[in-house]
């Protein structure tokens, strides 16, 4: 039987290579009930070839991934991933509302009860009066609003998201992020979020998992304890948010120092 303690999701051991490029090795870590997880790397470190293998869609070569402590082989059904690129994820012929009931029509479940995931779903990202609207009439940030919706009406357990406001304003993706800071509290959803910004990944985190090295491993795993209630002004302004965000910075500048190539003296 499965103890109350036990992870929902777990990475125990990763590996993984694309012939002789490997790029990730014995990552592994634990994400709880209800955590957000935010996973944090340079670019090309491998982060979403591990996002990939956390959801089933790239398996890895070595370790396993369980969710609820079953093995992961193909995508668990407690998941569901929102990537950065919401253009590509909506249908731009379909109005919101189908477009964030797609998905749902896989699951066999009654028109009635699409409908009322769907209205949920809206009105969890507060888009409640945009179900109408096609995509092309919408705001990026709008967009990656309905992009969240169509994920949280599957009823996901866990949600993996990949840089998923890398192409939004600054304020847009403020806004977002107390959007999922939100979501998170409200419908205890657990989720694991990958960001090359070291600001966001400690705004939003409750752990930080540092990812670095060439194949990438985990450097660190920093609890962040700045509690529920955040805001982007007074919590950014804290002297722990700001010791955090420093710690994280040097972690990540001293393994990419000690994995530089040299430069040949002149
Ligand atoms: N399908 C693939 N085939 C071959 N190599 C791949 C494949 N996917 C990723 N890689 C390689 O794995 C490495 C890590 O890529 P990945 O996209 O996971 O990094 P990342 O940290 O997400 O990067 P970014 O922050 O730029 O999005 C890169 O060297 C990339 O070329």
């Amino acid at each position: 039987m499965q103890s109350i303690s036990t992870p929902i999701l777990e990475a125990d051991g990763i590996g993984k290579s694309f012939g002789d490029n490997q790029v990730l090795s014995d990552v592994t870590f634990s994400v709880a009930k209800g955590q957000f997880v935010c996973i944090v790397g340079p670019s090309g470190t491998g982060k979403t070839t591990l996002l990939r293998a956390l959801s089933g869609l790239g398996p890895a070569n070595s370790g396993e991934v369980r969710v609820n402590g079953r093995v992961v082989v193909k995508p668990p059904a407690e998941l569901a991933v929102v990537f950065q690129d919401y253009s590509r994820s909506l249908m731009p012929w379909m109005k919101v509302g189908k477009n964030v009931e797609l998905p749902l029509r896989r699951l066999g479940l009654s028109r009635e009860e699409r409908r009322k995931r769907v209205e949920q779903a809206l009105s969890d990202v507060d888009l409640g009066l945009a179900e109408e609207l096609y995509p092309w009439q919408m705001s990026g940030g709008m967009q990656q609003r309905a992009a969240i919706a169509r994920s949280l009406a599957y009823r996901p357990e866990i949600l993996i998201m990949d840089e998923p406001f890398a192409s939004v304003d600054a304020q847009t993706r403020a806004d977002l992020e107390d959007l999922m800071l939100d979501i998170r509290d409200r419908l205890g959803v657990s989720i694991v979020l990958v960001t090359h910004d070291i600001e966001e990944a400690v705004y939003l985190g409750d752990k930080v998992i540092v990812l670095s090295g060439r194949p990438a491993s985990v450097a660190a795993s920093v609890e962040i304890p700045l509690g529920t209630g955040r805001d982007q002004i007074e919590t950014k302004s804290r002297p722990a948010y700001l010791e955090l965000r420093a710690e994280i910075h040097r972690m990540i500048m001293r393994k990419s120092d000690t994995v530089a190539p040299q430069r040949a003296p002149r």
